[in-house]
């Protein structure tokens, strides 16, 4: 089984604490996500640091985009991001916008199926237009009301879609191991991380358990 790439969200309000963050996950990651609250605070300042501090990693930026997606993506595509973020949820038209103008800069798009009812048509779709990546998701409201995404992940890599498939949602290190052999292409872990005393040690905590599942 192809081992996951792992992705650090970092999901901070705080800009300096959120560069720190990123330093301390990435000698043991492969993609810095900015997350969405981090992004609507921060803002285009951030996304051009951390394209700069690490040249070697996937920069994701989770704009969860819901309308306008050609128009609200490319400046963020220009700016260094080489994965952007549009709501499984959106008109089909505007998935097809992130998509449209992430292969016109030579990235990736990804669909988030964030509170998608139905995600096997909705992930066909997104599939069929062209989207990288899919995203199974369950947000931090949704792990407050006590849900996972393991289950949701299990049916979309069944599906056998010619698609990468994502799973974030409260990813831990005692969740990992089960996740990766579910066989996703990307592991997300933010809280694991970023709410860790010691980010550093949580990070390469999670790429040993990820290297060993
Ligand atoms: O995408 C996220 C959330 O919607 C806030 O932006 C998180 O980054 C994602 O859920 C990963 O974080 P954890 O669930 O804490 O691992």
């Amino acid at each position: 089984m192809a081992q996951p790439l792992i992705q650090v969200a970092l999901d901070s309000l705080d800009y300096q604490q959120t560069v720190a963050l990123a330093r301390q996950a990435a000698p043991y990651v492969d993609i810095i996500e900015i997350g969405t609250p981090c992004l609507k605070v921060n803002g285009m300042d951030l996304v051009e640091e951390i394209r700069a501090n690490h040249p070697d990693k996937l920069i994701f930026v989770d704009l969860k985009t819901m309308d306008a997606g050609y128009y609200e993506a490319e400046p963020f595509y220009k700016a260094g991001a080489d994965i952007c973020t549009v709501l499984g949820t959106a008109d089909l038209g505007t998935i097809k916008g992130v998509v449209d103008v992430a292969n016109a800069y030579g990235k990736q798009a990804q669909v988030d199926l964030i509170n998608v009812k139905d995600k096997a048509k909705r992930a066909a779709e997104a599939a069929k237009i062209g989207a990288h990546i899919i995203g199974i998701h369950t947000g931090i409201d949704q792990q407050l009301a006590g849900q996972t995404p393991f289950a949701d992940l299990a049916a979309m890599v069944a599906l056998g879609l010619n698609v990468k498939i994502s799973v974030a949602g409260g990813i831990k290190q005692s969740t990992v191991q089960q996740v990766v052999k579910a066989g996703p292409s990307i592991v997300v872990v933010g809280g694991a991380i970023t709410g860790s005393p010691a980010a550093e040690v949580a990070a390469r905590e999670i790429r040993d358990l990820v290297a060993s599942a």
